[in-house]
């Protein structure tokens, strides 16, 4: 199962996910200079970090909006990414974030598990119901696909919505749908003991983190926040479990760190390496293995 190969990769290799959130204004001018179309610049500045970490990382993630954000040659950006991860047996996360009623859920999982846009896992907003999770399940049903559905995120609104206190038990709106969640899932737990239907949770907050990691003992957490976001190595080690059970994403601050160095420009792969090689060494400090 998907789950238990992105388990051994994160045994292997740790639990850093490379995000590639290529925006244009992120890329070295020079760079940028030496190629015509959108497609090969957004693609060549991803090979080139790609290259420089994957010996260190299990998994990468793509935020699809900075490729949709430049059109058709985005998107082909985004095709040629994902294609080269797969060609070199990384394993990928579509960064999505999609929830639609299931006749709409239906052409979703086509468009991200089949065809010119396949990736490993998705990431899915539950918010409309849990009959938009539908679609989705026969890929995971073969093993092949696995889900991060957002439950509690990362950013400051998070509390608006997801912290609503509700009925029947008087507890936050995000133990419904991580109850919910963990029920489905269960069906789909792979040898390591965790399910193909993961579950994104934002390492900015760590009040409950204990909570959560305990509530869903057998859910992979997909972890944003840290770096730019402000969450630190013994903040998302908080949701890990053996070392295991989670990958921690950071995007900006891998794919930028190259600006804070005067020969940032020329050597943007390398400042990418050591920002890994750094937050690899900070959560291993925490994690307790
Ligand atoms: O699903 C996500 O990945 C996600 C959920 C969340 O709660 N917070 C969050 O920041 N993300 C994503 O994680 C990435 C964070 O980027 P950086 O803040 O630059 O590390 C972006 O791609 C966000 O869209």
């Amino acid at each position: 199962m998907i789950i238990d190969r992105l388990f051994n990769e994160v045994e292997k290799k740790g639990n850093v996910c490379v995000g590639l959130d290529t925006h244009l204004d992120y890329i070295p001018v020079n760079l940028k200079e030496k190629y015509q179309d959108i497609d090969e610049v957004l693609f060549e500045f991803n090979k080139e970090i790609i290259d420089k970490t994957h010996d260190l990382v299990p998994v990468y993630k793509l935020q699809i909006a900075y490729y949709e954000a430049y059109g058709i040659k985005g998107l082909l950006g985004y095709k040629k990414t994902i294609e080269y991860l797969r060609s070199i047996k990384k394993i990928t996360i579509g960064d999505i974030k999609r929830g639609d009623i299931s006749s709409t859920a239906e052409m979703y999982a086509k468009a991200h598990f089949e065809g010119e846009f396949e990736v490993d896992f998705i990431t899915l907003n539950p918010y409309l119901g849990f009959d938009t999770l539908t679609p989705f399940l026969k890929y995971i049903e073969s093993g092949e696909k696995g889900v991060f559905v957002l439950l509690r995120t990362s950013n400051p609104g998070a509390k608006d919505i997801q912290y609503l206190k509700v009925s029947p038990k008087d507890e936050y709106l995000y133990y419904i749908i991580g109850d919910k969640l963990n029920e489905i899932g269960a069906k789909y737990r792979g040898s390591c003991g965790y399910s193909s239907i993961g579950a994104v949770v934002g390492g900015t907050h760590v009040e409950e983190a204990k909570e959560i990691r305990n509530r869903y003992k057998n859910m992979f957490f997909l972890i944003p926040g840290y770096g730019h976001q402000g969450a630190t190595g013994k903040d998302v080690s908080l949701y890990l479990n053996n070392g295991n059970g989670g990958i921690i994403n950071s995007s900006r601050g891998i794919i930028t760190a190259y600006k804070n160095y005067e020969d940032g420009n020329q050597r943007f792969a390398d400042y990418a390496r050591k920002a890994v090689l750094e937050m690899k060494e900070d959560i291993d400090s925490e994690r307790g293995v």
